[in-house]
């Protein structure tokens, strides 16, 4: 998949027919997946499957909702998954407020004209600005270009949206997330050094850098897998415990991802690794002494390889 970035200042050109799907596709959830697969069903022979995406939230770039602000897929995870689904090509806009000198949707169907647009899907709610999206809409008619609207998805009555993924990851609620998803929820970063004090503790965590464009679970104990990297594919997954906050036990301060991955001895620092987060299983607590966490860090240790065990 060829990815293509736009500033506002350049217009896109491609000579090659399109099936273009529009969104922001924060999450590739199971609903995009769903505007996906309805675009790869419309697609005639000789077109070719792409996606305009921004590479800021239009809502952020609009109404400055703070909750655009971090990401559930930041643009490499989400650009991977898009490849995944069959997706061609990406238009990445990066466009602030200010480059939009008339309405949202005519800045989008400007960007068009150089294109081959044959036929434009995109799932109901992306439409951001509502009243430039039905004007955006007439335009499209105008041109021949036909637009298919994919209404909401719903999962076990819930539809789906990243907004409402966003939060339950913020609540920790992994069950949902992962049906929402159609898979867990996975941050991807480096091992990086943190106070060496987990193998003293006997304990080792790695910790993960980089997780600032992620959206993050509340503070606590999860369990969950860790994908090991190795030339740019994962080739090891290993149960592991997440401890994912602020340790309050050892006097941290900043929220970080750290996993202990149950049964394994080896060195991991600088190696890539995808953190993905099965069950919430316990508050982080703040414990008098390091003797009193270590206590809980067993406990913690047998019900994970417990709930590991079990089929739920
Ligand atoms: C299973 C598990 C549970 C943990 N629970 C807590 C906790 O409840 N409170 C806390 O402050 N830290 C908790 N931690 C984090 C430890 O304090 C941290 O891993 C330890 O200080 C080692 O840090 P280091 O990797 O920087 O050496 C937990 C870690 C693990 C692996
Ligand atoms: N079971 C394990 N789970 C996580 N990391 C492990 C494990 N066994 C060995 N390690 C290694 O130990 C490091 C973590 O040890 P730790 O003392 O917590 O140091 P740091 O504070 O630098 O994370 C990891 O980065 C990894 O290289």
């Amino acid at each position: 998949m060829e990815m293509i970035t736009v500033n506002e200042k350049q217009q896109l050109v491609e000579a090659t027919p399109l099936t273009l799907v529009i969104g922001n596709f924060d999450g590739v959830h199971k609903g995009h997946q769903v505007i996906l697969q309805k675009a790869r069903e419309q697609m005639k022979d000789g077109e070719i499957l792409a996606v305009m995406g921004f590479a800021d939230h239009p809502l952020w770039v609009l109404k400055n909702d703070q909750d655009f602000d971090k990401k559930i897929t930041p643009e490499q995870d989400k650009l991977h998954l898009l490849e995944r689904l069959g997706v061609d090509r990406y238009y990445h806009l990066k466009i602030t407020k200010d480059d939009i000198k008339t309405t949202f949707w005519e800045f989008v169907f400007e960007q068009l004209s150089n294109l081959k647009v044959n036929r434009i899907v995109m799932g109901e709610g992306a439409d951001y600005d509502e009243a430039s999206h039905t004007e955006f809409l007439n335009l499209c008619d105008w041109q021949g270009i036909e637009v298919t609207v994919v209404p909401k998805v719903k999962v076990n009555g819930t539809k789906i949206s990243s907004r409402t993924i966003r939060d339950y990851i913020k609540e920790g609620l992994m069950d949902p997330v992962h049906a929402l998803l159609g898979r867990p929820f996975t941050v991807t970063g480096t091992v990086v050094h943190g106070e060496k004090m987990g193998r003293k503790l006997g304990f080792p965590t790695l910790n993960l850098g980089e997780v600032d464009s992620y959206v993050v679970p509340k503070p606590g104990v999860y369990l969950g897998i860790v994908g090991i990297h190795e030339d740019g594919v994962i080739s090891e997954y290993w149960n592991t415990l997440i401890s994912a906050g602020y340790r309050p036990a050892v006097n941290g301060h900043r929220y970080l991802i750290e996993a202990h991955l149950l049964n394994f001895s080896g060195d991991l620092y600088d190696k890539t690794v995808s953190v993905s987060f099965l069950r919430f299983m316990r508050e982080e607590l703040n414990f008098d002494n390091l003797d009193d966490l270590v206590e809980q860090m067993e406990k913690d240790k047998i019900e994970g390889e417990k709930l590991m065990g079990q089929n739920w």
